[in-house]
């Protein structure tokens, strides 16, 4: 009989406060590791719900986790097998994870491409620009000032770089009018540069409606975790914007990409601001699934260390699991 043991280990890590999750400021990053292990084979995974987005708490998520992996013994002692689909998202998200790694079945490659973020200071932005090699794609924070100040440095940007296209996000934070004053200040030939805005209104149908007016393309990123999402083609619809930790299991993940794809929409795999462990697998997802696009994964400079795995090139320290930043979690 093969023997079956799990191991969970709490971590929290620091974090630059100045993110800007909606209305609130993100000090620290809590979260857990997996480790799923089937006699020889072992596979890891990371449980963080993020705060204000993912309606469990990291409390209620180790709590699930615990009684999902015991449960998870005694189906597989019997040769069965236990579902995910009626846990949180983030343990769906992170068991279906160590187990896919355990059983061999995610490509140890990762699409590492990135589109830069940026929150505020547009000249960070053209110095990495200036380093971004192949395709040029940033994103940018919008909603947070005046929308014509927005308008303003998306146009500026689209003007000086030439070949570089632009992911927005509005977080719905526009109304109508605010969306369109935004638009008034893009001028009209740099707009297909606009690869997307992910919502920019309240609601979907504004958005939609900004879009047939505006001829910028959308997409959608909040509306992908309402109960009722179907992934639906739309006029000036570009995108659906999936993020993981937020959504579910890796199986729930990849029948979004492949419906998005059948539909003719770009599926961008996208950060949860996990630790450094959970974007490394992420990007290893993006490269199976979404080979072809550029996930939206620049959110470790966030953080002031790496967990276990680290991005490749980046300078932070990396953290091991006997670090202060890990508890072993009792079972
Ligand atoms: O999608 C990306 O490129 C990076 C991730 C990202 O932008 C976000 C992650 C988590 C919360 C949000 O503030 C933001 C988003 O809304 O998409
Ligand atoms: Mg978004």
């Amino acid at each position: 009989m093969t023997e079956r043991s799990y191991k969970i280990y709490r971590y929290q890590i620091p974090m630059d406060s100045q993110v800007v999750l909606r209305n609130r400021f993100l000090k620290q990053r809590d979260g857990l590791l997996v480790k799923i292990q089937c006699g020889e084979k072992q596979g890891w995974g990371e449980i963080a719900p993020l705060p204000e987005f993912s309606q469990e708490t990291i409390e209620q998520a180790q709590q699930q986790t615990i009684e999902w992996l015991k449960a998870w013994d005694q189906a597989r002692s019997r040769n069965e097998k236990l579902s995910l689909e009626e846990c949180y998202p983030s343990v769906a998200f992170g068991l279906s994870c160590a187990l896919t790694e355990m059983q061999g079945q995610l490509t140890e490659q990762g699409n590492f491409k990135t589109a830069p973020l940026c929150y505020g200071d547009p000249d960070e932005l053209y110095d990495e620009l200036d380093q971004l090699p192949g395709e040029k794609i940033a994103k940018i924070k919008v909603g947070l000032y005046e929308a014509n100040r927005d308008g303003l440095i998306a146009d500026m940007f689209l003007e000086a770089v030439p070949d570089l296209k632009l992911r927005l996000d509005a977080n719905r934070s526009w109304t109508p009018a605010k969306a369109a004053m935004f638009a008034k200040y893009v001028k009209p030939e740099h707009r297909s540069r606009i690869q997307f805005i992910e919502e920019p209104c309240k609601t979907p149908a504004d958005s939609l409606q900004f879009a047939a007016d505006t001829g910028i393309a959308i997409a959608w990123d909040e509306t992908v975790r309402e109960a009722d999402f179907q992934v639906t083609a739309q006029p000036h619809l570009a995108a659906i914007v999936i993020k993981p930790t937020l959504v579910g299991s890796l199986e729930k993940c990849v029948r979004l990409i492949e419906q998005a794809h059948q539909q003719g929409l770009i599926a961008v795999i996208s950060s949860s601001i996990e630790s450094s462990f959970g974007l490394t697998q992420l990007a290893r997802i993006a490269q199976q699934y979404t080979p072809n696009t550029t996930p939206g994964l620049d959110t470790l400079d966030l953080m002031k260390v790496q967990l276990v795995r680290a991005w490749p090139n980046s300078t932070l320290p990396l953290a091991e699991l006997d670090s202060e930043y890990f508890s072993e979690v009792a079972i």
